[in-house]
């Protein structure tokens, strides 16, 4: 797997306090990737690392071969869109548009008018002035219109309405096709993520659960459910990510590779918001103390 993000021991410390921690992770090329995880996991942390827009108290991040914002040419090669996605209130749209065509090596200007066009946004509009949905669409704009290699998007349509956030998700999916930009979001939103990346992540504690291709994921979970019993009597390779019991039932979300033959078990599949969630609910240090963070490669 060619990685265009990696972090190795990657740390961000605030005065006594780690933002992130002794942080490893790989993000491939070439893929939309979803990074989801619990409030205060460090993804908002990681993100701005990989942005350039912090530097690292410890370990190491690499961003499409360099360091993060070391030099022009670096800097062209990552678009960021930040959480608020901060826009210039006094300036118009195509201030905005001006703007970028000056600070970016590879501003592709036909793309930003045509996007700014098909928005339906008024080029002479004070940036200001636009709605929470309108000013996502325009920083997204800045983002795809800059043709970087990879385009990091915090929590990007946190503030948008289902319908706006529908349209900014399917916007980004036709920049992704146009122009075959890697993409990595952050969301809470799971059922964005499905809908839109093919690759998710899931961050807690500064430390990967799980990572991997999205059919993969879903294809080797299950929610085995039968009578009362022990989940170490497993056989090996059926992986216990969460259990729970009543007085006679056991419930299980296992993670396997193989078909599961034991009739008292009864299969079920899982969505990718059960998994997301089985391996946030799980303590953090499960996997820490056993073996690295799963990873499900094709
Ligand atoms: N500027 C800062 N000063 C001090 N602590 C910070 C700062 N920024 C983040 N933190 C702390 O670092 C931890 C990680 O924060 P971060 O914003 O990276 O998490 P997140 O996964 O993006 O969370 P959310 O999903 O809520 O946006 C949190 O405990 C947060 O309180």
């Amino acid at each position: 797997m060619s990685a265009v993000l990696r972090a190795q021991g990657l740390g961000k410390r605030y005065k006594q306090r780690w933002a992130l921690q002794n942080c490893d992770l790989d993000v491939p090329a070439g893929r939309v990737v979803g990074l989801v995880g619990p409030n205060g996991a460090g993804k908002s942390t990681l993100l701005n690392l990989a942005s350039g827009m912090l530097t690292p108290t410890g370990g190491t991040i690499e961003v499409c071969g360099g360091r993060p914002a070391e030099g022009v040419e670096q800097l062209a090669k990552v678009g960021f869109v930040a959480q608020d996605t901060p826009i210039y209130a006094a300036l118009s749209v195509a201030d905005h548009l001006d703007f970028g065509k000056r600070l970016n090596l590879n501003w592709d200007d036909a793309v930003a008018r045509d996007r700014i066009r098909r928005l339906g946004l008024d080029p002479k509009q004070r940036a200001g002035k636009l709605s929470g949905g309108q000013r996502a669409q325009l920083a997204l704009t800045l983002g795809i219109a800059k043709r970087p290699e990879l385009l990091i998007l915090d929590e990007p349509v946190a503030a948008l309405d289902p319908l706006a956030r529908r349209e900014f998700m399917q916007d980004l999916m036709e920049a992704v096709a146009e122009h075959e930009l890697s993409v990595v979001l952050s969301s809470h939103l799971v059922s964005d993520v499905e809908r839109t990346c093919d690759y998710v992540i899931v961050l807690v504690d500064s430390r990967v659960q799980v990572a991997g291709e999205i059919d993969d994921l879903v294809a080797c979970h299950h929610r085995l459910t039968g009578p009362r019993r022990d989940p170490g009597t497993l056989p090996a390779g059926q992986h216990v990510i969460t259990a729970s019991h009543t007085d006679r039932q056991t419930t299980l979300l296992v993670r396997t590779d193989t078909a599961v033959h034991d009739p008292s078990w009864t299969v079920g599949p899982l969505g990718l918001e059960d998994i997301v969630l089985a391996y946030m609910t799980r303590p953090a240090d499960a996997v820490r103390d056993t073996r690295p963070a799963l990873e499900v490669l094709r």
